[in-house]
C-alpha cells in the first residue's frame, strides 16, 4: 500500500493535478490544504507519510514556517517551488527538506522524487535505529566491499555510504558538494558501480580544464566542418555515455550557456550536437562542485532552475578538518597500500605523528593526506613513520578576531601558496615543471582553485 500525501498548495489547479498524479500512482492524498492553518488543521488529524509544500502560500505564513512543524512530526517533505529568489531558496534549504520539485512539474519527476524521498526517510529511520551498522574502518583493507572503498569511521562518512547505497538505486540526477579533495569523484564512480548502469561507461568531464568555447563540442559533440577546426565529426560525451552514467566535475564551471543546454539535457533527454540534429540520450548525470551554488546563483553565474533540477539528491562532503574520526583509517589504510607497493614493512606512525595529523586542518583534504603519507613511506627507513613533513601554519592565538591578529584564513594562506609556487614557475602552471607538478594536484583543479581565488596574473 502506497503512502499518503498531503499537498499543501494555494493554487487550485497545479493541486488538483499533483493530486490526480498522485492517485494515478496508487498514492492517498489527504484532502488540499491551501494555507498555513488547514495544513496544521490535516497535520493534527490526518497524520500524512510525506508533504508537498509549496513555499508560498494563502495568507501570511509561508511553507518556509510550516517546515518545521512537518520535521518536528518527524514527516518528510519535498518543496514544490517556482524559481524562488536566492535568499527564499536559502532560507527553504535550511529547513532540510527531502528536495526540490521545481514548476511546472513533470509527472515521472514528481513520482522519481517521491520514491527517492520515501527511501531516503527510511534509510533515516532505520539509522537512527541501528546504531552500528557498519564495518569497522580495519575491514576496509582490500576495500570496496560495504564502504565503496571509502577508509573512514566519522558518522559523515557512514551517513555518505547511506546516500550511495540509495543513489545507486535511483535515477535521479545527483549533486556532490564539497572542497577539493574530499571524494567527490569516488563517490561519483560508487553510485556508478553500484547502479543498473555499471556494465556502460561512466563518462568523466572536467569542466574547469575544458576551454569555455570549446566545451559544447565536447558535451554534445558536433558535425565535420560545422565551424573553422572541426575537420572530423566529433561524438560528445553524453554520447559516449549512453545507457551510462556523466559526472560533470566542477559544474559550477560551466558557461551559462552551456548550462541552459544541459539543463535541456535534464529535462528533454535529448542533446544537439553542434551544427547537427536533436537526438535522444539516455544518460545519467552526476555533477560536483567545491564552489559555493547558492553563491554562484547569486552572482549570476549559476542558473537557478539548473540548481533545482540537480539538488534532487545532494551529498554533502564535509572537509577533512570536520571529519577528523576518518584521519587516522585513511593514513592507515594509505600506509598498507604505499607500504605493500614500495615492498617496505611499515607497520604505523608513532603517537607524535598521530597527534600531528589529528591537529592538521588539512586545506587540501583527503588528497594532501594521501600525497603526505605517500612521501612519509618513501622517505621512512624503520617500521614506523616517526616523522612528517607538513607546511607550517601559524598558530592561532586565543582572543580577538582573526584579520586584528593577523590570522590568515585557509583561503588566504591557499591564495599565497599557490602565488608563491606560480611565482617560482615563473606563472608556468600546466605541464613538467609548472605550478601543478609543484604542488602536486591535477592542473584542472589549480586552475579552478585560481578561479576561485581570485589569482590572475596580474597578481604576480
Ligand atoms: N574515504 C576515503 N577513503 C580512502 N580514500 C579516499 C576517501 N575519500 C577520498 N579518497 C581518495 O582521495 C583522493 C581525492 O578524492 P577525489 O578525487 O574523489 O576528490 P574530489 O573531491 O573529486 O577532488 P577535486 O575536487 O579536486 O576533483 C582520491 O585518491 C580518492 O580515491
Amino acid at each position: 500500500m502506497k503512502s499518503k500525501i498531503l499537498i499543501v498548495e494555494d493554487q487550485f489547479i497545479e493541486a488538483n493535478n499533483l493530486r490526480k498524479v498522485l492517485e494515478g500512482a496508487g498514492y492517498a492524498v489527504c484532502p488540499v490544504a491551501r494555507s498555513f492553518d488547514e495544513a496544521l488543521n490535516t497535520l493534527n488529524s490526518d497524520l500524512p507519510d510525506l508533504v508537498l509544500l509549496d513555499i508560498f502560500l494563502k495568507g501570511e505564513k509561508t511553507g518556509i514556517d510550516l517546515a518545521p512543524i512537518i520535521k518536528e512530526r518527524n514527516i518528510p517533505f519535498i518543496y514544490l517551488s517556482a524559481n524562488s529568489d536566492e535568499r527564499t531558496f536559502r532560507l527553504a534549504k535550511q529547513t532540510s527538506p527531502y528536495g526540490f520539485l521545481v514548476k511546472p512539474f513533470r509527472e515521472k519527476d514528481v513520482l522519481a522524487m517521491l520514491d527517492i524521498a520515501t527511501n531516503l526517510h527510511a534509510e533515516h529511520l532505520s539509522l537512527a535505529k541501528v546504531s552500528k551498522v557498519y564495518k569497522s574502518p580495519t575491514d576496509l583493507k582490500g576495500a570496496g566491499t560495504g564502504n565503496f572503498g571509502m577508509a573512514g569511521k566519522s558518522s559523515g562518512l557512514k551517513d555518505i555510504t547511506r546516500l550511495i547505497q540509495i543513489a545507486a538505486t535511483a535515477e535521479s540526477p545527483v549533486l556532490i558538494l564539497g572542497e577539493s579533495g574530499t571524494g567527490k569523484e569516488l563517490v561519483a564512480r560508487a553510485i556508478h558501480n553500484h547502479s543498473a548502469r555499471s556494465k556502460k561507461p561512466v563518462i568523466i568531464v572536467d569542466c574547469a580544464a575544458v576551454s569555455p568555447t570549446l566545451i559544447e563540442s565536447e558535451l554534445f559533440g558536433h558535425e565535420r566542418g560545422s565551424f573553422t577546426g572541426a575537420v572530423d565529426k566529433r561524438i560528445g560525451k553524453f554520447e559516449q555515455a549512453e545507457n551510462g552514467t556523466i559526472f560533470l566535475d566542477e559544474i559550477g564551471e560551466m558557461p551559462l550557456e552551456i548550462q541552459s543546454k544541459l539543463l535541456r539535457v535534464l529535462q528533454e533527454k535529448e542533446i544537439c550536437p553542434v551544427g547537427g540534429k536533436r537526438k535522444n540520450v539516455n544518460v545519467r548525470i552526476i555533477a560536483a562542485t567545491n564552489r559555493n551554488l547558492e553563491e554562484e546563483i547569486a552572482a549570476g553565474r549559476f542558473r537557478l532552475d539548473l540548481y533545482y533540477r540537480l539538488y534532487v539528491f545532494p551529498i554533502e562532503l564535509s572537509p577533512l578538518r570536520e571529519r577528523k574520526a576518518d584521519i587516522m583509517p585513511i593514513a592507515e589504510h594509505y600506509l598498507s597500500v604505499f607500504a605493500a607497493a614500495n615492498k617496505k614493512n611499515i607497520t604505523g606512525f608513532s603517537d607524535p605523528v598521530k597527534k600531528v595529523l589529528l591537529g592538521y586542518p588539512w586545506p587540501g583534504n583527503i588528497r594532501q593526506l594521501i600525497n603526505l603519507i605517500e612521501r612519509s613511506v618513501l622517505l621512512c627507513d624503520g617500521h614506523i613513520i616517526n616523522q612528517v613533513n607538513l607546511p607550517v601554519l601559524k598558530p592561532s592565538p586565543v582572543a580577538g578576531n582573526a584579520k586584528e591578529r593577523g590570522i590568515k584564513t585557509f583561503a588566504d594562506n591557499e591564495r599565497d601558496h599557490i602565488l608563491d609556487t606560480l611565482a617560482r614557475c615563473n606563472w608556468k602552471v600546466y605541464g613538467t615543471g609548472g605550478a601543478a607538478e609543484l604542488l602536486n594536484i591535477n592542473s584542472s583543479t589549480l586552475k579552478s582553485r585560481m578561479i576561485k581565488l581570485g589569482i590572475s596574473k596580474q597578481f604576480g
